[in-house]
């Protein structure tokens, strides 16, 4: 078998490396992490992919690299093929970890996914401390304080090149302000800032876009279905597990952003959970710019009306606590 495929390899004539990004997935046989890698494989600004997780990668990775596009498909299973995995990547996407059932809040995964974070960056410290990572697994509000302190111990942290991604409560308001507003949800732009839990999820309605007003009772709907968007999906999957679609969606249009802003395009501005001084937490979800240096600007919150501004000030309580447990989770 492995003759066979060596001689078919040796009777390939060879083609120069495409251009384009070297982008790594990690977790990608998991739920989120196959439908991201076929949107990744399907990305013209992807010339190779490599998928890493600790079960099933050679199928998942046999599977795509059948798709006639240009990106090229390795795959690496379990720890010992982790640097390898790692190793010349510009950008790193994170989704390994368990995901919620019905009855759990996303802090309850923080025992078993810590660590898994813990052990991934700190191979993304030894083989590729300048990718950009975005980070997706969960509590996301303590995941990337915990990446930043793996970063920091290994002398490599760049606060611009560390995103979580909350791409996923952005699609989800869009939609679910479309609905109300009765509009194609392409055309719909609603900020959300805080965090990726319950209340730190803060939309902001009034600086929706196009400019919309909103009843109280529109104003209740919309916030309380945005912030329970992820619960929702976890009761209807019944145990099952929690968002995977529309989370590899919105991660493929978040890591799409990224690469956009590495090749130096202009003008690239998403809502991510960042290193900040938006407020005096030291991370916090809010529309950044995009470049090649990763996090170019972190654009102010702008004006809030009192609902958001009380809104804000739950979403920091949660925050701050969250954020103590990650840091607390690699200095003790
Ligand atoms: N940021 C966000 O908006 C969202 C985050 N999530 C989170 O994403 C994570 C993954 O969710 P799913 O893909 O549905 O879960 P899943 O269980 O289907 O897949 C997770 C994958 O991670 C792998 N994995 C476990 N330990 C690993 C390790 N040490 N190294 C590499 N891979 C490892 C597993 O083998 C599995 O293939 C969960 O923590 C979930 O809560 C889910 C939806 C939205
Ligand atoms: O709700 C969950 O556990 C998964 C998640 O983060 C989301 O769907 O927003």
């Amino acid at each position: 078998m492995e003759e066979t495929s060596l001689l078919r390899q040796s009777m390939c004539r060879a083609k120069g490396g495409a251009p384009g990004f070297k982008v790594a997935i990690l977790g990608a046989a998991g739920g989120i992490g196959q439908p991201l890698a076929m949107l990744m494989k399907m990305n013209p600004l992807v010339s190779v992919l490599h998928l890493y997780d600790v079960v099933n990668t050679p199928g998942v990775t046999a599977d795509l690299s059948h798709m006639n596009t240009s990106a090229v498909v390795k795959g690496f299973v379990g720890q010992a093929q982790l640097d390898n995995a790692l190793t010349g990547m510009d950008l790193v996407i994170i989704p390994a970890g368990v995901p919620r059932k019905p009855g759990m809040t996303r802090d309850d995964l923080f025992n078993i996914n810590a660590g898994i974070v813990r052990t991934l960056c700190e191979g993304v410290a030894r083989c590729c401390p300048n990718a950009l990572v975005t980070l997706i697994s969960n509590p996301v509000n303590s995941t990337v304080p915990i990446a930043a302190e793996v970063f920091k111990k290994a002398g490599t942290y760049n606060p611009r090149r560390l995103l979580g991604v909350t791409t996923l409560d952005v699609v989800r308001a869009n939609t679910f302000v479309a609905e109300v507003l009765g509009l194609d949800p392409r055309d719909v732009n609603v900020p959300v800032v805080g965090g990726h839990a319950g209340v730190t999820i803060l939309p902001l309605l009034s600086q929706v876009k196009p400019p919309s007003s909103f009843t109280p009772e529109e104003v209740a709907y919309l916030t309380d279905r945005i912030q329970n968007g992820g619960t929702e999906v976890v009761e209807a999957k019944a145990g099952t597990g929690s968002a995977t679609l529309s989370m590899a969606y919105a991660a493929a249009q978040f890591a799409d952003a990224c690469l956009r802003g590495l090749r130096g395009d202009a003008g690239i501005v998403e809502c991510s959970y960042v290193a900040s001084q938006v407020t005096e937490l030291p991370f916090f979800a809010s529309k950044v710019r995009l470049g090649r240096g990763g996090v170019e600007e972190i654009m102010p919150l702008g004006p809030l009306n009192e609902f958001e501004r009380s809104g804000l000030e739950k979403a920091k309580k949660e925050l701050a606590e969250s954020i103590h447990k990650g840091v607390s989770f690699i200095k003790s």
